[in-house]
């Protein structure tokens, strides 16, 4: 297990805005940084700038002002080159899945750790292990097009947990699940956030806000980030 210290912020946004190609910024002054080891629900209405704000976290996009600083790298800086190994700490959940649809379930999800170089015995174990956990047992060898949309959500979520990131970020992971398989992908989650891992999870999902609601919120209005404390 990796330790991280504790009290050190993984990513900090610092009067940060974002407009695409000429349009209006759709984020304005969004400023909050999120504690190494936090877990956070970010909600916001429909169009509020959820996944935009998700895009700039996982570097899909630059800010078109402020700072993002993520692992204590300020991203405006960062090199090309760097992209890749920064991208490899981060586990991704979009809300169209990605899957790669000639691969396998087990091959998807196995990818984040041949890419790193992992064992095969040592993927051949822990992959599957997984997919049982999430209620894919029987649909290991099928591939993406046969698989209904909330099993595809549920390999989605494997991929991007497999490889334990530093930082889990989630579109709407629950959005074609029931609320049974929706609290125990929930408690994956917390599962991987108590070995350290910090996780925003973007939902519309209220009744999971309200059932886990120990954890923080981030919360956007009007293109604007605002902690809990902050609403009206
Ligand atoms: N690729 C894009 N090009 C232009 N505008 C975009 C693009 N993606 C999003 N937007 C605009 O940015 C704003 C925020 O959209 P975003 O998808 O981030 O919201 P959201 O909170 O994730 O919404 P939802 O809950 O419906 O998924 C919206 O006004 C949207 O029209």
């Amino acid at each position: 297990m990796r330790h991280r210290p504790r009290g050190q912020h993984i990513i900090r946004f610092e009067g940060v805005g974002l407009r695409y190609g000429l349009g209006p910024e759709v984020l304005q002054d969004v400023d909050f940084a999120l504690p190494a080891g936090s877990f956070h629900f970010l909600t916001g209405a429909s169009g509020a700038g959820k996944s935009s704000l998700l895009r700039l976290m996982y570097l899909g996009l630059r800010p078109s002002r402020g700072r993002v600083t993520l692992f204590d790298k300020d991203i405006a800086l960062t090199r090309r080159y760097e992209l890749p190994a920064l991208r490899r700490r981060i586990g991704v959940v979009f809300q169209d899945f990605r899957l790669l649809d000639h691969l396998s379930t087990l091959d998807n999800v196995a990818l984040p750790l041949r890419v790193r170089g992992v064992k095969e015995s040592e993927v051949q174990k822990h992959v599957p292990e997984l997919l049982s956990w999430v209620g894919l047992a029987d649909q290991m060898h099928s591939k993406p097009p046969t698989l209904s949309g909330g099993q595809k959500q549920r390999v989605a979520i494997a991929r991007a947990v497999i490889g334990r990131p530093d930082l889990l970020l989630a579109d709407e992971p629950t959005g074609n699940v029931d609320d049974h398989i929706a609290m125990r992908l929930l408690h994956l989650f917390e599962e991987l956030n108590k070995l350290g891992t910090t996780v925003v999870i973007a939902t519309h999902n209220q009744f999971l806000v309200d059932r886990f609601s120990q954890h923080s919120r981030l919360h956007i209005e009007r293109g604007t980030v605002v902690e809990p404390e902050d609403e009206a």
